[in-house]
């Protein structure tokens, strides 16, 4: 439906532009092209794997799978080759990545604010962290703080001191884990190969100075003049820098990581997998969908909540491609309406973009597949759109969008009052599944039993009834946007994105179980005031079940000792506690 809608509604003029897209839409992982793709020769996976490495002229290397993979399958897990501080990050201990508020580190004993290394003075977690290497007792070998990380770290004096404030993020942790990979060509030649193998998109990112220059002040000029290490040189630290910038995936609090295969996954924006990270940092892969033999098996480098424009902007901007991805190509965003605006002359949301995949297109309000309109007593059918053709030139949209995305960035998102004045007020020119209302009404669902004033069992049968509506509504787009065993893929409080793939704390599961307190408690209050019968309370009951039983399902899978983890393990508990009452 939606492809059929969204064919008709692009800008057709140019058969040429048109053929142009065909051809790079055809060489979207989404697509089922792969067996025209050539096998990589380099690639020799171990047998078992449930994939192979192709390669493409438009994407580069990419995992293709080998053999039907249900949903829920696992498909790879793997040991991190190098893990690290993000970009910007608050002071870490160098040893376990941990960083210094609450009870996590020791005071130094003399009195200063933490522990430091002796030899680099880095600020450590305590003295006995397990990430330090000692005399070949290293837990996590090259994981943590090295002899041969602080040697460098110390080559032209204690370089640790200039951390000075343990709470104020700093840019001298940038150099932390290009500095880590770095060393590994000595220390471990075959994770230095490994590493090195990645793509690095030198030749572009040299012509961007916001990504160049910046490295070079930030990182290269860091290592070689500030720290002395002059043995590094400088293509290869920027083209580390790249490898970082475009393979590394955020795990854990804040830090990021490389991994031996995963980098390979192609980006889709409605993608076939979902990943994890564990307390060691080893990623999982999971199939979040059946994946057909001989489909390309992908993972969103980018926010799934989030309109097309932005999108592809920060897929352009950080990882060097343009994205043409089925939801890409398609205004309606495969039928979600994620970026609609309202015309401001008929009052409709339809106002979508004429090309997608051109960012200087302009939008255009247009005839939508809405219900068939009634015959007119004269037995004509009205006009579906009272307007197609209102514009908005591109550069207008895109100034719309910013001011409304540094609007809701400016949000307090555990301020419910100032969530739902957000949606009312961009209520007439937002289709209320546009991507900046998903993000706030998002927030909403968690909160919404959670904050002060607003505790579940405070709620109003009303407020009750609002987080529900709003956790329905979000699930619906999930199903498209995310669909199967998936979490939903969110950005966390960290405002630095230079990861590959941002880590999603948030999750359709969640959204599941929060479901599951409204319902229970709506349903006790109507059965005990007589409002509802025996049958409908079983009724009930079986959808608090299902609602459980699909949390549980989806966040059982992820790691035990993460967030979401725990979630399930409440979801499993509350799904016996309500079995029991039924
Ligand atoms: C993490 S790497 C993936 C592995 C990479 N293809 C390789 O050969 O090393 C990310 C890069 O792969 C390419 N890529 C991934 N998904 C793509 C897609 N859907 N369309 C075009 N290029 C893609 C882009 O060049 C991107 O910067």
């Amino acid at each position: 439906m939606c492809d059929h809608d969204s064919r008709k509604q692009r800008n057709s003029k140019s058969h040429k532009k048109n053929h142009k897209r065909q051809q790079q839409s055809n060489q979207q992982p989404g697509n089922n092209n792969h067996h025209e793709d050539p096998d990589d020769p380099e690639w020799d996976l171990p047998p078992g794997r449930p994939f192979k490495v192709k390669i493409s002229p438009t994407m580069g290397r990419y995992l293709v799978a080998t053999k039907d993979i249900a949903a829920g399958d696992l498909i790879l897990r793997e040991e991190a080759l190098i893990v690290g501080p993000c970009q910007n990050s608050k002071p870490v201990c160098l040893g376990c990545l941990k960083q210094f508020d609450g009870e996590h580190y020791i005071r130094s004993s003399d009195n200063e604010d933490c522990h430091r290394c002796m030899g680099c003075q880095w600020p450590l977690c305590s003295p006995t962290c397990p990430g330090l290497e000692r005399d070949g007792h290293a837990r996590h070998a090259l994981l943590g703080h090295t002899y041969e990380e602080c040697a460098a770290l110390s080559a032209a004096g204690p370089s640790g001191r200039r951390v000075m404030d343990l709470r104020a993020r700093t840019p001298l942790y940038n150099v932390i884990v290009p500095l880590r990979i770095l060393l590994l060509e000595k220390q471990d030649p075959a994770r230095w190969r490994a590493v090195r193998r990645m793509q690095s998109h030198d030749s572009v990112r040299r012509q961007i100075p916001g990504v160049w220059q910046v490295n070079q002040l930030g990182v290269v000029d860091r290592i070689r003049n500030e720290f002395g290490l002059q043995q590094f040189a400088e293509d290869e630290i920027h083209s580390v820098c790249g490898i970082l910038e475009v393979n590394a995936f955020e795990v854990g609090d804040g830090q990021r990581a490389l991994y031996d295969l995963a980098f390979l996954l192609a980006h889709d924006c409605t993608p076939n997998t979902s990943h994890a990270d564990d307390e060691s940092r080893a990623l999982s892969i999971r199939a979040s969908v059946p994946i057909p033999k001989g489909r390309a098996i992908t993972l969103s480098y980018a926010y799934t909540i989030q309109g097309t424009l932005k999108r592809r902007e920060h897929l352009k901007e950080s990882k060097f491609f343009d994205c043409c991805c089925p939801r890409c190509s398609d205004p309606t965003e495969l039928g979600t309406m994620c970026s609609a605006l309202v015309c401001p002359r008929c009052g409709r949301a339809s106002v979508l973009p004429t090309d997608p995949l051109q960012a200087d297109a302009p939008w255009r309000c247009v005839p939508r597949s809405a219900p068939a309109p009634a015959p007119t007593p004269a037995g004509k059918h009205a006009e579906p759109n009272p307007c197609p053709g209102y514009e908005m030139p591109a550069k207008e949209v895109k100034e719309f969008l910013d001011k409304l995305t540094d609007e809701s960035e400016a949000l307090d998102h555990n301020d419910v009052m100032g969530l739902e004045g957000f949606l009312v007020k961009h209520a007439a020119r937002l289709h209320p599944n546009h991507f900046v209302l998903l993000g706030a009404k998002h927030s909403l669902s968690q909160v919404y039993g959670k904050v002060q004033g607003y505790l579940i069992h405070q709620l109003s049968d009303a407020l009750l009834e609002r987080k529900l509506t709003i956790c329905r509504e979000i699930l619906r787009i999930f199903d498209v946007l995310e669909p199967g065993v998936s979490r939903l893929r969110g950005e966390n409080q960290f405002d630095h994105f230079d990861a590959l793939l941002v880590s999603h704390p948030k999750s359709e599961g969640i959204t599941l179980y929060e479901m599951h307190a409204p319902i229970m408690i709506l349903t006790t209050r109507q059965f005990e005031a007589n409002a509802i019968s025996r049958k409908d309370l079983r009724t009930r009951l079986r959808e608090v079940a299902a609602c459980l039983e699909q949390a549980a399902h989806i966040l059982c899978l992820e790691p035990e000792s993460s967030s979401e983890g725990a979630v399930g393990r409440a979801a499993q508990d509350a799904l016996q506690r309500v079995r029991q009452w039924q």
